[in-house]
């Protein structure tokens, strides 16, 4: 059985399905949704996901199978050139505009399949099929796409809606364990700023959860899913509630672009990022320290923390580079309290560098991670 959460935007409709089995009939589901029967269908995946699935994603489609597109999956591909190199393959196997995508992999492969879903031919149809919980629980539902520069994360993109999402949860069942961990953290964020039951059953199902069980997964997912699809449905195009989807990010993408994209996952840089939010928070009275606590423990145990090497001030600075910056002022996401969260226009560079440097001072060494694993 699997669980149907509808979206609605003033810009598009589709559902995202989540539940296990659904590669089995992906083909039907996948026509069922549009009215052009002879669309050529392109699947966008990577060497390592497909090399786990292949069998089960094309069984589906009998006779008329898509093509397939494999590029590198992981940060450090997220780029233009990766797009542009897409780009190619889908004009030089005759994709035109009633061609349609599937992006089948993590969050990674899906912005990029939504970037060149959106720019081929100034804009084509494409389905998100997610295969790491992050997808799952986050990247393939509200429309957001998109790619890195070495300037900062995501800074060129644009908002286009897939005709659908299947998540389908045994595709879990391959994914290293860091890879699950990185991605809970996404739920971790949706519980912190929205949804205190998904905090409370995260605290109280942890074991649960990280060990893969259907039931425990499916509903963490879900209910990351809904609280996004309720935010997204109120503010598509994020002029005001959708920011609040951003905490962690601020200093998160700032990790990630400069270390690279090469020392921490995503959710592994945002964890660190909530963690700098929730300190600010408390400095400014809008969180307790028992909830500091609570929060704190639940971040480290979708964790761990995991080190990484920056400058302060360079991360700092590149904060300034967020898409949520306007002329008027810098916008930061702060917590209050657990289930609830507030965008604010005045934190300072002092109030950033204090909650930076504060990371840095509990950060683990790599020989900590090492014999806490041993
Ligand atoms: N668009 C959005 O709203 C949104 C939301 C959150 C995150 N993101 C983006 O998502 C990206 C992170 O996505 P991610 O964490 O999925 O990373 P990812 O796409 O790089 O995938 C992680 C790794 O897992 C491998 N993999 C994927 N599925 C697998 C499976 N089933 N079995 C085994 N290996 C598998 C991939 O090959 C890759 O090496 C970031 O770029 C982030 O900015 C976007
Ligand atoms: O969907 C959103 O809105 C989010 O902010 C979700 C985030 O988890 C995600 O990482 C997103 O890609 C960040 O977007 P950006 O606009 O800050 O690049
Ligand atoms: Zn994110």
């Amino acid at each position: 059985m699997s669980t149907a959460i509808e979206v609605r935007t003033p810009s598009a409709n589709y559902t995202v399905h989540i539940g296990p089995g659904l590669l089995a009939d992906l083909a039907q589901r996948i026509a069922a949704l549009h009215t052009t029967p002879k669309a050529k269908l392109f699947v966008v995946t990577s060497p390592v996901i497909w090399s786990h699935w292949s069998e089960r994603f094309l069984a589906s489609f009998g006779g008329t199978q898509p093509v397939v597109l494999q590029v590198l999956a992981g940060e450090q591909y997220k780029r233009f050139s990766t797009l542009e190199s897409l780009a190619e393959q889908l004009a030089e196997h005759g994709a035109d505009r009633d061609s349609i995508l599937i992006a089948f992999g993590g969050g990674v492969l899906g912005d990029m399949t939504g970037f060149l879903a959106a720019i081929y031919m100034r804009g084509i149809r494409y389905v998100q099929v997610p295969t790491t919980a992050l997808a799952q629980i986050d990247s393939s539902v509200g429309g957001k796409t998109g790619a890195n520069l070495a300037a900062g994360k995501n800074l060129i993109g644009s908002f286009h809606h897939p005709l659908a999402v299947f998540a389908d949860i045994d595709t879990l069942s391959t994914l290293p364990e860091n890879e699950l961990r990185a991605g809970l953290q996404e739920s971790v964020k949706a519980g912190i700023i929205r949804d205190r039951e998904l905090f409370d059953y995260m605290e109280a199902h942890t074991a649960a959860i990280l060990a893969g069980n259907h039931e425990a997964l499916t509903r963490v997912i879900a209910d990351s899913v809904q609280m996004k699809v309720n935010v997204v449905a109120e503010d598509e195009f994020e002029t005001g509630v959708r920011m609040l989807l951003n905490l962690g990010h601020t200093l998160g993408h700032a990790i990630e672009a400069a270390t690279r994209y090469e020392q921490l996952l995503h959710g592994e840089a945002i964890a660190w990022g909530m963690i700098a939010a929730t300190s600010i928070a408390q400095k400014r009275g809008m969180v307790t320290s028992a909830q500091v606590e609570r929060i704190t423990n639940l971040v480290r145990a979708y964790g761990p923390l995991k080190p990484f090497t920056a400058d302060v001030h360079e991360l700092v600075s590149l904060t300034a580079k967020d898409k949520k910056n306007r002329s008027d002022s810098r916008r930061f996401i702060l917590p209050v309290g657990i289930g609830d969260a507030t965008v604010v226009r005045d934190v300072t560079e002092a109030e950033l560098t204090v909650a930076t440097e504060e990371l840095f001072a509990q950060m683990p060494t790599r020989e900590d991670l090492a014999e806490a694993n041993a």
